[in-house]
């Protein structure tokens, strides 16, 4: 059967040249687009290279400053900052993380030193201050305490902002955090320190390079399925999101990325706020793979695979590959 419309319409003509592909394009990545994850490891000088995330490293932070500028250089507006707490700071209450002079406080105040011109993201969570690597305290039977810890995330966030920290980015998936971090920024007078819901967190198969990076993954009791996602719910998603947002959060994110497109789009249509979205470390490391192996061209993946984001309808994008993917498009 020939169409009716064919030849009258021939969709090959929109592809015949760089120019005018270039003037069709729908969707368009950016440097503004990403937001850098950066591992902290105690310590002078370290590059501490994470086997499972190759190609990315932990820094102390005396060489966060090189990090920050590079950042600001290649026009990534915001780097997110994940501590590696050396282990005989973990303890079963996390009470490093309320330390004001832990890593991850350094950290902020490095960055700010250096480029005050990028923003800050800080995550929010337990999981690097805890011995048994959940991101919460922990009952008798190995649950994760919700109320108890949501107080505890406060004091973090709390910290944070205290420090500098710009937008505080809770991880941890306890319910009611969102409104308790928000009302405890408004009363200590940090009205302008923003919120960044991980709002729908999946149990991801995928963040197993990160809890390497953190230092968790060896320490971890059981899995984290008595509170983050199940990857078989779709609607569950907007509904946190919904909740997330009526407590208070600027914006929200869905993680892991790639595989949960579906619902970046679906937040995006239903809610239209600020949605970003994490190319986790999982998704880091399968895309280096095939590249290792041969089988894809990393440049390419790379910008593919974040435009697939803004495609969805992603407002940013955590990404490893963030300094990579702006380096790239500088170039063009
Ligand atoms: N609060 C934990 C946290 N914050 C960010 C990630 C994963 C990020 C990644 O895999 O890149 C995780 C891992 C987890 O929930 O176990
Ligand atoms: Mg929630």
């Amino acid at each position: 059967m020939v169409s009716p419309s064919f030849p009258a319409l021939r969709m090959r003509r929109g592809r015949s040249a760089p120019w005018i592909r270039a003037m069709l394009a729908e969707h368009r990545l950016h440097p503004t687009d990403l937001i850098w994850p950066l591992f902290i490891c105690d310590g002078k000088g370290c590059e501490e290279q994470i086997p499972t995330l190759p190609g990315v490293s932990r820094w102390s932070v005396d060489r966060l400053a090189d990090k920050a500028r590079e950042a600001r250089d290649l026009g990534i507006p915001c780097v997110a900052l994940f501590p590696n707490t050396p282990a005989g700071l973990r303890s079963d209450n996390a009470g490093e993380a309320l330390n004001a002079d832990n890593l991850i406080c350094r950290a902020i105040k490095a960055i700010k030193d250096a480029a005050p011109e990028i923003g800050v993201l800080t995550d929010v969570a337990l999981d690097p201050y805890t011995a048994h690597g959940h991101d919460g305290l922990v009952d008798e039977r190995g649950c994760v305490k919700n109320d108890e810890t949501s107080a505890i995330l406060v004091e973090q966030a709390l910290v944070q902002a205290a420090t500098g920290a710009d937008i505080v980015a809770p991880s941890d998936m306890m319910d009611g955090r969102v409104g308790a971090i928000r009302a405890g920024l408004e009363r200590e007078g940090y009205c302008d320190v923003a919120i960044m819901a991980y709002a729908a967190k999946y149990a991801s198969a995928f963040y197993g390079p990160f809890r390497d990076a953190v230092g968790s993954r060896g320490l971890l009791k059981g899995d984290k399925r008595g509170y983050q996602m199940d990857p078989a719910n779709g609607l569950e998603a907007l509904r946190e999101v919904a909740l997330d947002l009526a407590e208070g959060a600027d914006m929200v994110m869905v993680k892991p990325g790639l595989p949960y497109l579906d619902v970046v789009a679906a937040v995006k249509r239903e809610f239209g706020v600020p949605t970003f979205a994490y190319q986790v470390s999982g998704e880091y490391a399968m895309i280096e793979a095939a590249a290792s192996a041969g089988a894809g061209d990393r440049d390419a993946l790379v910008l593919e695979t974040l435009l697939a984001f803004k495609r969805a309808g992603a407002t940013g994008v955590l990404s490893y590959h963030a300094p990579l993917a702006a380096r790239l498009l500088s170039e063009g």
